[in-house]
């Protein structure tokens, strides 16, 4: 020992103190393995703002549930105020189902306390979706801030705009197509906080057009009567929950700190589809004062893939994560992740093809496969779509008398109308299998029937954690929206032509952005084969020949 260094007594105390600091470091490395360099980075930065660009396959839910769960086995994040919020229901249920994986509460839901882990990190964390996450706290100060009973959650949203389009159009038997594109509508204002009174007006200056072919003045009426009508049966909409936080936050003080206390670290996956609503309310959580910056909590992780972008339809935008930098800046790690673990090089190849030809590609990642080379990308042109769909079905029997699971094939399609002939073919081949479909013009994250009874549920403690049956449950159809986020053995794009993909006759801007990104997203959901086609005629007739889309 030399001169100046302090003689340490062993106690006993102090000796199985030291023991379990070791046993803590040694647990939080083991959390560190199987990450990559720069996963590993973005997982060991744990102060400050962080944000994790990350490609289709790169590992983002990997590196953030890894993240969280070594900050809270370091002792660095208190586990019962880290909030991990995403966009669907299934994305929240993935998060929850790995940090249960990583010794992180099970669940890892607000306010359960079992532990299904140890050490430091067997507190529990709260990873929900965007509304979940706020219904609860509404819940939580409700009684403070208001006399009245608490709201129900809307139940019929159709209704209430099929009311209110009556009393406005005074034409009884509305038709649901309507009602559809006016619910659409009344969704993408109240996340792009357009107010009613506003709308007119928004409309005139961003040439925005209403829908079903309506004056502005007459949706914004309809609009109007669908509130009132929404207030006097007690109830309250999906997009109420987060404008009601927002107010609070701003209007009671003592709500808002303790809503704000109970969120010391934030992370937010999927940050390319903030919607403007999502975003106020993110920074009212992080305390910004009315300059924005104002003794704001800075301890946020967003991570995204400006590629993915699918929803600008519903108020989605990336342009948040791309100037991430210049609302948050200093950052404390700015990571890019392009390293793509789940799709072969032949599969990565097309995907970066794709995004190549876009004039906004500077703002993409271009990825490179970390997998040996596996099949050529197929290439089939059909006479009909029912031929497409039967071609399809025997590729797929195909490949599950060579040994594949039905579960790991899946066709994509752009809109569910595709998807019938698709059920036929596989049916007549007698394979089994499970549609996933989107809930229309408004399939935002949270807005199909189901995904919303399922996020209610999830609010209010009930078990909807989204894990399927143990049994095979056959080939999946899908829209390229509702596989966002999956990924599978064997794609089939399908209905890979102009008019399909991109859909209809997108001009040169945003819309036909929005349609190579789907490309992008539906190429990219390939582990192992891709298969892609399309077919000339819908049905044999017709002397207008479909081309191939432009983005393959
Ligand atoms: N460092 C790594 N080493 C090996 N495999 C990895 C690594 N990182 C990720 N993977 C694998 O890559 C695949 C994609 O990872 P993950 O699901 O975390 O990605 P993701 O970025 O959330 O996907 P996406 O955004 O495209 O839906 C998974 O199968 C995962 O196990």
């Amino acid at each position: 020992m030399t001169r100046g260094e302090k003689f340490v007594k062993w106690t006993p105390l102090r000796l199985a103190r030291q023991r379990a600091t070791m046993e803590g470091m040694e647990q939080a490395q083991k959390i560190l393995e199987g990450l990559d360099e720069r996963q590993r980075a973005a997982a060991t930065t744990l102060n400050g703002p962080v944000r994790i660009i990350a490609g289709a396959g790169a590992g983002k839910t990997r590196t953030v549930t890894r993240r969280i769960a070594y900050a809270c086995a370091t002792g660095a994040w208190k586990p019962e105020r880290v909030l991990a919020v995403t966009f669907s229901v299934k994305a929240a249920a993935e998060m929850r189902a790995r940090l249960a994986q990583l010794g992180l509460a099970e669940g890892a839901r607000e306010g359960s306390s079992k532990a299904a882990g140890h050490g430091a990190a067997s507190a529990a964390v709260t990873a929900a979706t965007f509304h979940s996450a706020a219904l609860r706290q509404l819940n939580s100060v409700w009684t403070d801030v208001c006399d009245a009973p608490f709201p129900h959650l809307i139940e019929d949203q159709r209704d209430v705009v099929s009311r209110a389009v009556t009393r406005v159009t005074a034409v009884g038997d509305t038709d649901p197509l309507m009602v559809r594109d006016v619910l659409a509508e009344i969704n993408w204002a109240k996340v792009s906080l357009v107010s009613l009174e506003d709308y007119a007006r928004v409309c005139a200056t961003a040439h925005h057009m209403p829908p079903a072919g309506l004056e502005p003045a007459r949706f914004a009426d309809i609009y109007g009567e669908y509130e009132k009508e929404k207030t006097s049966r007690g109830e309250i909409d999906f997009d109420d929950i987060l404008l009601l936080v927002c107010h609070i936050m701003d209007d009671f003080p003592e709500a808002a700190a303790r809503i704000r206390s109970s969120i010391g670290w934030l992370t937010v996956d999927e940050y390319q589809d903030i919607s403007p609503l999502q975003h106020r309310l993110m920074m009212l959580w992080l305390g910004a004062g009315p300059d924005g910056k104002a003794a704001m909590n800075r301890n946020v992780c967003v991570v995204g893939d400006p590629a993915q972008t699918i929803y600008s339809f519903a108020g989605a935008s990336s342009w948040d994560l791309l100037r991430f930098s210049e609302e948050f800046g200093p950052l404390a790690a700015d990571i890019d992740l392009n390293t793509d673990y789940r799709s072969t090089p032949e599969v990565v190849s097309l995907a970066n093809a794709v995004l190549d030809k876009s004039p906004n590609r500077e703002d993409y990642l271009k990825l490179v496969s970390a997998r040996t080379s596996g099949p050529r990308i197929s290439r089939t042109v059909y006479d009909t779509d029912f031929e497409e769909a039967q071609g399809v079905a025997a590729r797929i029997l195909r490949l599950i008398r060579q040994g594949v699971k039905p579960s790991e094939c899946a066709v994509l399609t752009r809109i569910n109308a595709q998807q019938s002939v698709f059920g036929v073919a596989l049916r007549q081949a007698g394979l089994k299998f499970r549609v996933r479909r989107d809930a229309g013009w408004q399939s935002s994250a949270l807005t199909d029937d189901a995904a919303s009874k399922r996020a209610l549920l999830e609010a209010m403690g009930l078990n909807a954690n989204g894990i399927e049956s143990a049994d095979d449950p056959g080939v999946t159809i899908s829209t390229i929206h509702a596989s966002k986020g999956l990924e599978f053995n064997h794609v089939f794009l399908v209905g890979c032509s102009e008019g399909l993909l991109p859909y209809g006759a997108p001009g040169s801007g945003d819309a036909l952005e929005e349609e190579r990104r789907l490309m992008y997203v539906g190429v990219t959901r390939a582990q192992d084969s891709l298969h892609v086609s399309y077919a000339r005629t819908k049905d044999g007739y017709g002397a207008q020949q479909r081309q191939p889309s432009r983005f393959l």
